[in-house]
């Protein structure tokens, strides 16, 4: 459920017309709801009730401040995978000690910044990664806490660009490896050995490559403890779906369901790290249409030009994402017809959504739905069209959570070449 919701005709968020909000900050922008996020992070808080947990938000997802402040006063803790969404989460006044460090190819600063503020825990992916923490923290004084990213190999059933869970995907270690890395990482005096992590992908709709992921990641835990190797933690990653059109994703009851089981009798806490599934669905991309472009004949594609573009929602362009569009005043039916929704910038991949039933006029104002989770994250500066501004509602209130750049912005710290 999110807090969206058509009044006397109008979409407004938790009750604000969004075209208030349009007209306050302008088109297009990102328009947040507090309480739907805060609703998602409690549900899924409450899922895991009776099971010893840590949920991690996935600064990727949605990296504001406004957001990050919001799920920090909620108790939540953050994975993050740059000192930039370090950087943002302390500003956002996220716990240091609730920060897991995840990616493929950590910066020697990225990892001297992350020891400096005490982060949880690394999540490492390769051996090259071990060595370059040990040697990080040996030179500062410092022990880093440790998990190894491990590669269960399971099929996450999804979009094979967000599936990471595979043998031939860049993430993670080998699971068959993984016991001697560990018993390397036991004798490297700059690493404590914490954890043990995986992430199969993302938007998955189906329990069961999450439930195989986690069995082939205890029988490993097991193997460790033989060799005397203690894990406290057991990083699950992230990954649950959410509806977009018609799937049926699992509710976090049933996710926490599908493994309560296995971790029962276990000394271990759970470390989660959903992104979508708290964000995906408590924000929308408000876009105008600047004009309107009829086929010439009811055949022919009938373009409606929206002032957002793929810069600032690249998933329909990147994945073929589909997102609902709707009319935030909706004409009725009668002249609908099938509107290819498509933005200015000069690619024919620039679209938001191919064939959508609308009655639409120029000026008119569109909610790009589901825009909550790498929206504003994975938006550009291509075109030379500033990023746009993110509004959060909470309560009856709208605040600008992130102002929009301007043409300047964009040209900061560029110039000519002296003439010579
Ligand atoms: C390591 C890691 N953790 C967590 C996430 C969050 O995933 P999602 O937004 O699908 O929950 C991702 C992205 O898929 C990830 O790569
Ligand atoms: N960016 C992807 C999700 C990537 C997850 C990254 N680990 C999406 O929009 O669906």
């Amino acid at each position: 459920m999110d807090y969206f919701e058509y009044r006397d005709g109008v979409l407004c968020a938790e009750g604000v017309a969004l075209p208030e909000i349009a007209e306050r900050f302008g088109t297009p922008c990102y328009v947040y709801s507090a309480a739907t996020i805060a609703r998602h992070y409690r549900v899924f808080d409450e899922a895991l009730a009776g099971i010893d947990h840590e949920i991690c938000f996935a600064v990727k997802a949605n990296g504001n401040i406004g957001v990050l402040g919001l799920l920090a006063d909620l108790g939540s803790g953050f994975d993050i995978v740059s000192v930039g969404e370090l950087e943002r989460v302390i500003t956002a006044g996220g716990d240091p000690a609730k920060i897991v460090f995840s990616g493929v190819g950590k910066r020697v600063d990225e990892i001297e910044r992350a020891l400096e503020v005490g982060i949880a825990c690394f999540n490492v992916e390769s051996e090259a990664e071990l060595e370059r923490l040990d040697a990080i923290a040996q030179r500062v004084g410092k022990t880093a806490p440790v998990s190894l990213r491990v590669n269960p190999d399971v099929d996450a059933q999804t979009h094979p660009y967000i599936a990471t869970g595979l043998k031939e995907n860049k993430f993670g270690v080998d699971i068959a490896r993984a016991e001697a890395l560990y018993a390397r990482a036991a004798e490297m005096p700059g690493l404590m050995i914490r954890g043990v992590d995986c992430h199969i992908g993302s938007q998955l709709t189906q329990l069961a490559p999450f439930r195989d992921a986690v069995k082939r990641v205890l029988a490993l835990i097991d193997r460790l403890a033989e060799r005397d190797i203690v894990i406290d933690h057991l990083d699950v990653g992230g990954g649950l779906g959410i509806r977009y059109r018609d799937e049926t994703p699992p509710s976090p009851a049933a996710y926490a369901e599908n493994i309560r089981d296995l971790v029962a009798d276990r000394d271990l806490k759970l470390v989660f790290e959903p992104g979508r599934v708290l964000v995906g669905n408590a924000g929308v991309l408000l876009t105008r249409v600047e004009l309107l472009k009829p086929g010439q004949s009811e055949d022919d594609k009938h373009f409606a030009v929206v002032d957002a573009a793929m810069n600032d929602l690249l998933r329909p362009a990147l994945y073929d994402g589909w997102h609902e569009i709707v009319a935030v005043a909706p004409r009725g039916d009668t002249q609908a017809r099938a509107w290819e929704i498509v933005g200015p910038i000069c690619e024919t991949g620039d679209f938001l959504g191919h064939g959508r039933e609308l009655a639409l006029a120029a000026n008119d104002l569109l909610a790009v739905r589901s825009a909550g989770a790498y929206g504003f994250t994975m938006a550009s500066s291509y075109n030379a069209r500033p990023r746009v501004a993110e509004i959060m509602v909470d309560g009856d209130i709208p605040h600008e959570v992130r102002a929009r750049e301007t043409v300047a912005d964009l040209m900061r710290g560029e110039k000519r070449l002296p003439f010579v």
